[in-house]
């Protein structure tokens, strides 16, 4: 039996996906916790936390360093809200090309009954542009913004992209039309609508700010559907009121941009759909499940990606740095037990490794004692002994 803690409003789909072997919201020892957007930076996470599954992309809200060394494998559930996101994205294009917010205003503010012959008047106030034959630039071609950028192309766009990066799973993905830059400068240059998919790392904070800026086109209209602090909000807002970008659109306001004119703000709704809730609560749940039931760790974000098929009835999986000899450390003190090995993966992310052994039997006082004695190692972070279902 298995205890998931929920955080945030995780979808019924998800939650109803759990097999009968998962109780939720049943205890304080949870193994895992399924959240969203929740600020674990500062938690203090229980000793019986084995995993922590973000429904969604973003997990610069889990503090990444310290659950590795607490040997919690953290995941995310990419693509599952991208093509929300895309869809926001390219009706808030379509709105700012089309003044829509300045429109809707203008025609709510008035209160006489028949305004059809001032309308019709005042209404090339807010004659508006198309986006065919426009230039866009995207920033990062990922899960968003690979789908971004085709959407964009579809609609009759010009689009060149950026993202030094990029996976090849990624590539695959994207129209041979897009064309690639090699700098931000380049691809901002000329652009009409310029748009950021990245994650927020240390990398990333700032990656929009005045150079970029001032590099754009006069009058582009400037998207942050990705972090706060990605794009720089106090040298966008002197853009804006210096003219030089015609319109702002973001996910994450801040009192700095609040009720400012050409400044649109959403409250962190790129992923609010009932589709991309649903797919991340449902592939959320899934990651969970595998990975307690199988120490799979496909989409983990601080251990190393590996899937390995059960070749015996027990597995002992061993979260542990990436320094010389953990491997063989780990086979001796299996040798020393009496422990034969069938199967032994092992593969390593930056100064993490995981180690996956499958063994033929393992009596519990065997297998209590082989985890008291792997915990010995001071650069062994958690062990766990799976009995394959
Ligand atoms: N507003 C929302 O509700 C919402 C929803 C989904 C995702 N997001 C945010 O958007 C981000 C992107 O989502 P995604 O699903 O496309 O993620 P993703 O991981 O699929 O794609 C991110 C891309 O950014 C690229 N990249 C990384 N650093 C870069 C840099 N310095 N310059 C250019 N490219 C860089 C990567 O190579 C990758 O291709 C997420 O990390 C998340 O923070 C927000
Ligand atoms: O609504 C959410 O859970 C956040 C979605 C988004 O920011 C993400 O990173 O996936």
């Amino acid at each position: 039996m298995y205890q998931v803690k929920t955080f945030n409003a995780i979808a019924k789909s998800g939650l109803e996906t759990f097999s009968d072997d998962f109780k939720i919201n049943q205890s304080d020892d949870p193994d895992a916790y399924l959240i969203r957007s929740v600020n674990l930076l500062q938690e203090k996470f229980p000793e019986s936390l084995k995993t922590i599954v973000r429904c969604g992309v973003g997990y610069n809200n889990v503090p990444l360093d310290k659950a590795t060394e607490q040997g919690i494998a953290v995941f995310n559930t990419p693509g599952s809200n991208a093509n929300a996101v895309k869809e926001l994205v390219i009706s808030l294009m379509i709105a700012t090309a089309r003044n829509l917010f300045a429109a809707n205003q203008y025609s709510n503010i008035h209160s006489e009954a028949d305004i059809s012959q001032r309308t019709e008047k005042d209404k090339t106030k807010f004659n508006g542009t198309e986006l065919a034959g426009k230039r866009l630039a995207v920033i990062g071609l990922g899960n968003v913004g690979s789908r971004v950028a085709n959407a964009a192309l579809a609609l009759g766009m010009k689009v060149i992209g950026y993202d030094p990066f990029l996976s090849s799973n990624a590539a695959w993905r994207i129209d041979n039309q897009v064309k690639r830059a090699n700098s931000i400068r380049r691809a901002v240059k000329n652009a009409d609508f310029v748009t950021v998919h990245v994650p927020k790392n240390q990398d990333t904070i700032g990656l929009i700010s005045t150079t970029e800026l001032t590099a754009m086109k006069d009058q582009a209209v400037l998207f942050n559907y990705s972090r706060i602090g990605i794009v720089d909000n106090k040298a966008v807002l002197k853009a804006i009121q210096e003219g030089k970008i015609s319109h702002y659109c973001t996910d994450f306001g801040e009192p700095i941009i609040a009720d400012q004119k050409n400044i649109t703000i959403t409250p962190h709704i790129g992923g609010s759909t009932l589709e991309a809730e649903s797919n991340g609560a449902v592939q959320g749940a899934d990651t969970v499940m595998n990975y307690l039931e199988s120490g799979d760790t496909t989409n983990s974000v601080n251990l190393p990606n590996m899937k390995v098929p059960f070749e015996a009835p027990y597995r002992v999986t061993v979260i542990h740095k990436n320094v010389p000899n953990m491997v063989g450390q780990i086979a001796t003190k299996m040798a020393d037990r009496e422990i034969n090995i069938e199967n032994m993966s092992n593969a390593a992310k930056g100064s993490t490794a995981y180690t996956v052994v499958d063994v033929n039997s393992i009596d519990g006082e065997n297998g209590q004692n082989l985890i008291r004695s792997l915990n010995k190692i001071p650069e062994v972070h958690r062990v766990r002994i799976i009995e394959h279902q």
